[in-house]
C-alpha cells in the first residue's frame, strides 16, 4: 500500500520501536464484524439461529467477527434488521457511552447510523435520540437504518451543531460525536480514503472537529457524558481536539472508560503534556484485531435535572379517524394515542420529548405510522420493524428456506394459500422465522406485496 510520506514519518515518530508492527498489520486482512440487534434478538437465539460462521468480539457485548467471503447483507435475516454491519473498532464508541432508557441523547454526526442504532437500541424505546448528520444524502440513509433497526422514539436531523444549540442547549443526558476525520485508521479497510486524506488531511478536519465539539458540548446537561471518537491517528485530530474542549471549557474533565487488555492509553505527550488526556483510549490494528480508532470520554460537571415532557410551543395536530384506529386496534404495542400526529395524509407517534423544530431541518420526527388514504389506512414500512411478531393479530411467516420469503423481499406477489392465517383478508404482518419484514394484504390466498419498493432486494 502506497502511504503518504507525511503520514509515515509521523506514525514513525509517534510509534518509534512499534512503528514495524504497525507497518505489518497492512500484511493482514481487515476484519469484518456485525453487530445484533438485541431489541429483536437476544445473543443466544441469534447464536443459534446465525447462517454464518460468527466469533465473539471480545470487547463488544454483541459484537461478532464473520469471514468476509460470507455477504450477511444479503439475507433475510439483514432484511429484519437483525443485525448491522459495522467494522468491530467502529463498534466501540457506541458500546462505551452509558445511556439509559429516558434518556435524551444526541448523536451529533451520525450517518449512516452505525452509532445511532447501538444507542436507539439501548433506550428501549423511552427517552429520544435526536440523530444528526450535515449530509442530506448521508441522512437519508440513516433514516432507512434507524427504521431498519426498528428505533421509535427518534428526531432524525441534517443541521450544523449551532443551529442545533439554539433549539437544544443544555439539552441531553448523553452526547455522542464521531467526528468527520482524515481517516487515517481506515487506510487498510479502504485505501480509496489515502486520496481524500491527500486533500483534506489533519489540519481540515481538526478545525471542523474544534467548532463541533465546542458547540455540542453546550448541548450537554450539566452531570452529562460525552464521548469522541474518531478513525484517525493524528494527534492534532484526538488528543489536541479534546484539549481544545478543555481549555475552552471548565465544566468538563475526562473520565475512564471501561477498559479492555488490547486499548491503548490517548498520548498527552502528543498534545500538551496534560497526564488527564492518557484517559482517551487508542485502538491500534497491531494491537488488536480491529481498524484503527480514538476515543474520549467526558463528564460535565454539576447537577443532572430531569427533562419534562412537552414542549409547550408544540400543538400536537390529533387523529380523529375510524379506520386509522380501526388498524391500531389490530396492534397490541402499546401507542399512546395522545402522542399520535397527522400531517396531511401521514401519521405519526411522536415523542413525548417533541419539541418545536420549526426552522430545523428534520428529515423524521417519531415514528411514522402510516398514511390515511380516502378510506382506508396504509401502515408505514417503519411500523411494520417496530413491532413484533405478536404484537399484529394476524401474520403470514415464512421460513428462511422458503423461497418466498426472498421473492416477497423482491416485492413479487405470493401464493400463501397453504399458510394458516387469524384473518383470511387485509393486512398481514409479513415475517421471516417469526421476525417482522414488512407488510403483505391477502385476499383468497393470494398476498399482495406491500414491501416498501426503495427497501427491495436486487
Ligand atoms: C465518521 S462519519 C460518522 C459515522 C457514523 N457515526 C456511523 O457510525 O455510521 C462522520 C459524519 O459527520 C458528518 N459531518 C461532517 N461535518 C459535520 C458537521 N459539521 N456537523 C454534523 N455532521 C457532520 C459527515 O457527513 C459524516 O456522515
Amino acid at each position: 500500500m502506497n502511504l503518504p510520506e507525511s503520514f509515515v514519518n509521523r506514525m514513525k515518530e509517534i510509534l518509534e520501536e512499534e512503528y514495524d508492527d504497525y507497518i505489518r498489520s497492512y500484511d493482514n486482512q481487515r476484519m469484518y464484524g456485525l453487530r445484533v440487534n438485541t431489541s429483536k434478538i437476544s445473543l443466544e437465539e441469534f447464536e443459534k439461529l446465525c447462517p454464518f460462521e460468527i466469533h465473539k468480539i471480545p470487547w463488544i457485548p454483541n459484537g461478532y467477527y464473520y469471514n468476509g467471503n460470507e455477504h450477511p447483507a444479503k439475507h433475510p435475516y439483514y432484511y429484519a434488521g437483525m443485525y448491522y454491519l459495522q467494522e468491530p473498532s467502529a463498534m466501540t464508541p457506541a458500546s462505551r457511552l452509558d445511556v439509559q432508557p429516558g434518556d435524551t441523547v444526541l448523536d451529533m454526526c451520525a450517518a449512516p447510523g452505525g452509532k445511532a442504532t447501538e444507542l436507539g437500541i439501548k433506550l428501549k424505546g423511552e427517552g429520544l435520540l435526536v440523530a444528526n448528520d450535515i449530509s442530506n444524502s448521508r441522512a437519508k440513509a440513516l433514516l432507512k437504518n434507524i427504521e431498519l433497526f426498528g428505533i421509535p422514539n427518534v428526531f432524525v436531523v441534517n443541521e450544523t451543531a449551532d443551529k442545533l444549540l439554539t433549539y437544544f442547549e443544555e439539552y441531553f443526558d448523553k452526547i455522542l460525536i464521531d467526528a468527520p476525520c482524515s481517516g487515517e485508521g481506515m487506510f487498510r479497510k479502504d485505501p480509496s480514503i489515502i486520496s481524500s486524506w491527500e486533500k483534506n488531511g489533519p489540519k481540515f478536519y481538526a478545525k471542523l472537529q474544534r467548532e463541533i465539539i465546542v458547540q455540542a458540548a453546550r448541548m450537554l446537561k450539566p452531570g452529562g457524558l460525552l464521548l469522541y471518537s474518531t478513525c484517525t491517528f493524528s494527534p492534532e485530530e484526538n488528543e489536541g481536539t479534546i484539549q481544545y474542549l478543555l481549555d475552552q471549557d471548565a465544566q468538563f474533565e475526562l473520565v475512564e472508560l471501561k477498559g479492555y487488555e488490547g486499548f491503548d492509553n490517548g498520548r498527552p505527550e502528543l498534545a500538551n503534556g496534560s497526564k488527564e488526556l492518557s484517559k482517551c483510549v487508542r485502538i491500534w490494528p497491531h494491537k488488536m484485531e480491529a481498524e484503527g480508532h480514538f476515543m474520549a470520554l467526558l463528564h460535565k460537571k454539576g447537577e443532572m435535572q430531569v427533562n419534562g415532557f412537552n414542549d409547550t410551543n408544540y400543538k400536537i395536530v390529533k387523529a380523529d379517524s375510524d379506520i386509522l384506529e380501526e388498524f391500531l386496534n389490530r396492534i397490541s404495542m402499546e401507542i399512546d394515542r395522545n402522542y399520535i400526529e397527522v400531517k396531511g395524509q401521514r401519521v405519526f407517534y411522536i415523542s413525548k420529548y417533541m419539541k418545536n423544530l420549526r426552522g430545523v431541518r428534520f428529515l423524521r420526527s417519531g415514528l411514522l405510522l402510516g398514511e390515511i388514504k380516502k378510506n382506508r389506512f396504509e401502515p408505514s414500512q417503519a411500523l411494520a420493524m417496530v413491532l413484533k411478531a405478536t404484537e399484529f393479530d394476524s401474520i403470514i411467516n415464512l421460513s428462511v428456506n422458503d423461497n418466498r420469503t426472498v421473492k416477497y423481499l423482491k416485492g413479487e406477489t405470493l401464493d400463501v394459500s397453504d399458510i394458516a392465517v387469524k384473518r383470511n383478508t387485509g393486512w398481514q404482518l409479513v415475517c421471516v422465522d417469526y421476525h417482522p419484514l414488512g407488510w403483505g394484504k391477502l385476499s383468497n390466498g393470494t398476498l399482495k406485496n406491500k414491501y416498501n419498493v426503495s427497501w427491495r432486494w436486487q
